[in-house]
């Protein structure tokens, strides 16, 4: 790693460069005083003119004190309720447990705020479609509510699309994407090992997995064709339905048309280095970028004088996770030329692109920096939104969050485990 990166690092996760904030910025308050939201928010929100990070509120008021001071926030309420209530207050950053999702979600837009939700959306698909189709959100003037699939805002994601789905390449025949955390990264008492709190190595990790397949196949896929878990080795005592959590997941999967996907989500992964004997390796803790693999259909671009000229595409990304510390795209067409079935030419044409920004000429092209994380992309397409602005066309809606939490659902029910149960909440 070089040092664009450790620059990246720094202006991105560390110490964005403060900008003066507009008179009509938005206001943000936090749900909980979470480990995410000063990478995901607060330090995003220091770049941007548009958003004021203003209250803190956590269940312990001493918690969200301390909190408050650590992050320069103004505003601490005592309950999550006295927050919403706040009038200061236009917008919601909701990273609660997954199982509280759905609540807070429904409790913020009631009280007229925009909300930025962490993925996963909710625990399960039925209550991603009562809160996505809620009347709340079909009122006149009715509040914004964003999954925080941060990832997709990147422009290098959004450039690895239009790499898989160039008019000019044949369609997506199989894709691979794999994430792993290693080993000892996630602690014993994380809400992710808790079935009650919607947990779990699919719903947390995997979504991202699940969420990079249905986008490269541009449609839900229609089958899960294997899903199979890894379970907690020593669950501590007391966890409810611990026999429910994955810590890790595989799933193959089909769609309609026939192309067909794979993904591992693994939140302690061990063993898998490279040069070195499995046996030495396999009890220490697994490192390895997240990636998407995709493999096209071979497609005729010309076919004349008795001779065919086919083009096959591969695609990878790396690091699709975390995109602005590094990434990469290796694009590579293997060229055939036939005539008849005699194999006359091959060839193969490779490229390797960065997309830190949006490419120069671009009409999304703007005040974007190199350094800029993807929940600085996503922070800006959210503000956008509540503005009315056009923004980059980037978006997750909610029909979007829907699809994606039944498959979620699908995956957890051919694995043989529950899909994480409705909570009793209602409005
Ligand atoms: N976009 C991203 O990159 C990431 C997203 N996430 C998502 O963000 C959410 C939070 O994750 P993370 O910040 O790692 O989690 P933390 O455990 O650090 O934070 C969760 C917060 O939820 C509150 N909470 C309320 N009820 C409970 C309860 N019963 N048990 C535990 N906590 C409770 C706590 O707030 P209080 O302060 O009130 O006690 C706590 O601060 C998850 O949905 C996760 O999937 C997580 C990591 C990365
Ligand atoms: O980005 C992430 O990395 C680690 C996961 O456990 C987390 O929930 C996820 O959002």
């Amino acid at each position: 790693m070089g040092f664009g990166a450790l620059y990246r690092i720094y202006a991105g996760f560390v110490s964005p460069p403060p900008v003066k904030k507009r008179d009509d910025a938005i206001r943000f308050g936090l749900l909980g005083a979470s480990s995410i939201a000063p990478i995901a928010l607060i330090a995003p929100a220091k770049a941007h003119s548009e958003v004021i990070i203003a209250a803190v509120a956590a269940r312990d008021r001493t918690r969200a004190e301390a909190y408050a001071k650590k992050h320069n926030i103004p505003i601490v309420h005592s309950t999550y309720e006295d927050l919403l209530q706040d009038p200061s207050i236009d917008a919601i950053y909701i990273a609660l447990p997954n199982n509280l999702h759905y609540e807070w979600a429904l409790r913020s837009l009631r009280a007229g705020k925009h909300v930025l939700l962490e993925k996963p959306s909710c625990s399960n698909a039925e209550e991603a479609r009562a809160l996505f189709t809620h009347p709340l959100l079909k009122a006149p003037n009715a509040p914004i509510l964003l999954e925080a699939f941060h990832y997709r805002f990147h422009p290098v994601w959004q450039t690895f699309l239009a790499r898989i789905h160039d008019p000019a390449m044949g369609r997506v025949k199989n894709a691979f994407v794999q994430q792993y955390l290693p080993k000892g990264a996630i602690p014993d008492n994380d809400i992710r090992w808790r079935f009650d709190l919607a947990g779990g190595a699919m719903i947390d990790f995997g979504t991202y997995t699940m969420s990079c397949l249905r986008q490269i196949f541009r449609q839900e896929p229609s089958e899960v064709l294997e899903a199979k878990y890894r379970g907690l080795m020593s669950p501590p005592a007391g966890l409810v339905e611990a026999d429910q959590v994955d810590q890790a997941m595989t799933a193959r999967y089909r769609t309609a048309d026939g192309a067909t996907g794979s993904l591992v989500a693994d939140l302690s992964a061990s063993g898998g280095w490279p040069l070195l004997p499995s046996s030495w390796t396999k009890n220490l803790p697994r490192l390895g970028w997240p990636k998407c693999e995709v493999a096209l259909e071979e497609r005729v671009v010309e076919d004349s004088e008795g001779q065919t000229h086919t083009v096959q595409r591969n695609v990878v990304i790396w690091n699709h996770l975390l995109p602005s510390i590094y990434h990469r795209v290796d694009v590579e067409d293997a060229h055939v030329i036939r005539r008849g079935e005699q194999v006359v030419k091959t060839w193969k044409e490779s490229k390797r692109e960065k997309a830190y920004k949006w490419p120069v000429g671009d009409a999304r092209a703007g005040i974007e920096q190199e350094w800029w994380t993807s929940y600085l992309y996503q922070l800006h397409e959210f503000v956008n939104k509540v503005k009315g602005r056009e923004g980059s066309g980037v978006w997750v809606d909610g029909e979007d969050s829907i699809k994606q939490m039944e498959a979620v659902d699908e995956t957890y029910r051919k694995a043989g485990l529950k899909v994480r149960p409705r909570t009793a909440f209602e409005l």
